[in-house]
C-alpha cells in the first residue's frame, strides 16, 4: 500500500488538463511576482517586493541558495515519502510554516483570515504578525482546530505587551515567535521613494486598537483623533532599547515554546538558548532590514552548529522552490518559513492562492526529496549538498 503523496498535485494538474484546463497560477512560484505587480497598485506591490538598501541582501539570499547543488542517490526504495517532521514538540505534516507577514490586507480584502484558512486546510502552521490587518482573535477562529502560532513584535510598553501574550494565550496560541530584526524598520527605498507606509493608510493596526493597554494610554478613542492614535502606535510598535536581560519578562508571561526570529550570529543562538527559548529563526527578514546583510542561507549551519540539540533551528529568506526547502533541511534546518510567494498567492487569489502555493511548495518537495533518494526529510545532510564551483 503506499501511503497519499503531496506529489500527487502533479498528476492532479496533468489530469485535469484532459478537460482542457491549465492551473490558474504558474506552477513555477517565481513568476508569482511579476503577475502580482500587474495586478496591485504600486504601492501595496513595492512594499511587499521592497527591500533594504539597494537589495543586496535579497540577492545574497538567493544567490546562497543557488550556490548548493543537490546531489541525487538513486535505488534508494522512495515509493512510501512522507514529510512530516516534530516542530517545537508538535507534528507537522511538511517542514513548512507560513512566515509572518503584516498588513495582508493590502493584498487582498480577506486577508490573514483567507491565508489561515488555507493553511489550516493543509495543516500547515500561519505565524500570525502581530502588525496584522484583522485582530488576531478573528484569525483564531479562521484557524479552526489547526495549530496556532502568533508573532510578537515587542511593544514599547511592557503593560501593551503583557496585554498581547494574555489576549494570545486567550485566543489558543501555542507557540510565541519574537521577531528581533525589526525594532526599526529597515532603510527601505522603495516604500521612501512612494512615501508608502501602509499604517498610514489605516493598516496593521488591528491588533493594537483592539487592545485595552493599548487604548488606556490614548487621550481620546482612536475615532476621535487617529493622528495621535497613530503616533502612539508607532512609538509603542518598536523598541531598539531592549536587550537580552528583558526576554526574561517574555520567558515568565509565556508558558508555551518560545523562538527568537531574525537571529544570524551563532553567538546569539547560544545567547537564546541560555535565556531558555525554544527555538530560532535564522532569518534577515526576507532582505528587507540589514542591506549588506549575511545571506541567511550562509548563516545557517553556524547557528545550527551553536544550537546543538538545545534549539529547535528554522529558516527563511528567499525559499521560493521545493529543491530551497530541501537546501535548508540539508545545512540543517527543521523546517523553513516562507513568505513572498504566498503573501503574492493571496494578493491574486486570497485563500484559493495561498492554497496554490502550500501544494506546489510541497509537491516539488516531495518529488525532489524522493528523487534525490530520499522517504523524508529525516535522512537529509549536509552530505546531500556539493558547493557549486564557478
Ligand atoms: C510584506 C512583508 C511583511 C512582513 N511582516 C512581518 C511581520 O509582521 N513580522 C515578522 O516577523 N516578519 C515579517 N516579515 C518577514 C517574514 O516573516 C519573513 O521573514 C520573510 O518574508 C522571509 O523572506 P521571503 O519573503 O523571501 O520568503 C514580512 C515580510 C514581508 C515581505
Ligand atoms: O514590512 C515588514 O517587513 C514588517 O516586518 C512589518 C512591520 C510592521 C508592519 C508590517 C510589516
Amino acid at each position: 500500500m503506499t501511503s497519499a503523496h503531496w506529489a500527487d498535485f502533479q498528476y492532479e494538474i496533468y489530469l485535469n488538463g484532459l478537460t482542457g484546463a491549465v492551473p490558474r497560477l504558474p506552477t513555477d512560484l517565481t513568476r508569482l511576482e511579476e503577475l502580482a505587480e500587474r495586478m496591485l497598485g504600486p504601492g501595496p506591490f513595492g512594499y511587499v517586493a521592497g527591500n533594504a538598501g539597494s537589495g543586496s541582501t535579497a540577492r545574497a539570499n538567493r544567490a546562497a541558495l543557488d550556490r548548493w547543488r543537490i546531489v541525487p542517490r538513486v535505488l534508494r526504495d522512495v515509493h512510501r515519502r512522507d514529510l512530516s517532521v516534530e516542530v517545537l514538540g508538535r507534528p507537522l505534516p511538511a517542514p513548512l510554516a507560513l512566515a509572518p507577514v503584516g498588513v495582508l490586507s493590502i493584498m487582498h480584502a480577506e486577508a490573514e483570515t483567507a491565508a489561515a484558512r488555507a493553511a489550516a486546510a493543509r495543516d500547515v502552521p500561519f505565524i500570525l504578525s502581530s502588525a496584522s490587518s484583522t485582530p488576531m482573535e478573528r484569525v483564531a477562529e479562521a484557524m479552526g482546530d489547526a495549530e496556532r502560532w502568533f508573532q510578537l513584535y515587542w511593544p514599547k510598553d511592557p503593560d501593551v505587551t503583557r496585554s498581547f501574550l494574555d489576549r494570545a494565550k486567550a485566543a489558543g496560541y501555542t507557540a510565541l515567535f519574537v521577531t528581533l530584526d525589526t525594532p526599526m524598520l529597515g532603510w527601505r527605498p522603495r516604500d521612501l521613494d512612494q512615501a508608502y507606509l501602509p499604517f498610514l493608510h489605516g493598516v496593521g493596526t488591528a491588533n493594537y486598537y483592539t487592545d485595552p493597554a493599548f487604548l488606556a494610554g490614548l487621550a481620546k478613542p482612536v475615532r476621535e483623533d487617529p493622528e495621535a492614535a497613530l503616533r502612539h502606535f508607532l512609538g509603542m510598535f518598536g523598541d531598539p532599547a531592549k536587550s537580552w536581560p528583558d526576554l526574561a519578562f517574555l520567558r515568565e508571561h509565556w508558558d508555551g515554546p518560545m523562538v527568537l526570529k531574525g537571529v544570524l550570529h551563532p553567538d546569539d543562538a547560544r545567547r537564546a538558548a541560555d535565556a531558555g527559548m525554544d527555538g530560532v529563526v535564522v532569518s534577515n527578514h526576507g532582505g528587507r532590514q540589514v542591506a549588506g546583510s549575511v545571506a541567511a542561507a550562509d548563516a545557517l549551519p553556524h547557528v545550527v552548529q551553536a544550537a546543538g540539540d538545545r534549539l529547535t533551528v528554522l529558516f527563511d529568506s528567499g525559499v521560493r522552490t521545493g529543491d530551497d526547502v530541501f537546501k535548508a533541511l540539508a545545512l540543517g534546518a527543521r523546517a523553513v518559513l516562507v513568505g513572498r510567494p504566498y503573501a503574492y498567492g493571496l494578493g491574486l487569489e486570497g485563500q484559493a492562492g495561498v492554497d496554490h502555493v502550500i501544494r506546489c511548495l510541497l509537491a516539488e518537495l516531495d518529488l525532489v526529496l524522493g528523487l534525490a533518494g530520499h522517504a523524508g526529510p529525516g535522512s537529509v545532510t549536509s552530505g546531500d549538498l556539493v558547493r557549486e564551483f564557478a
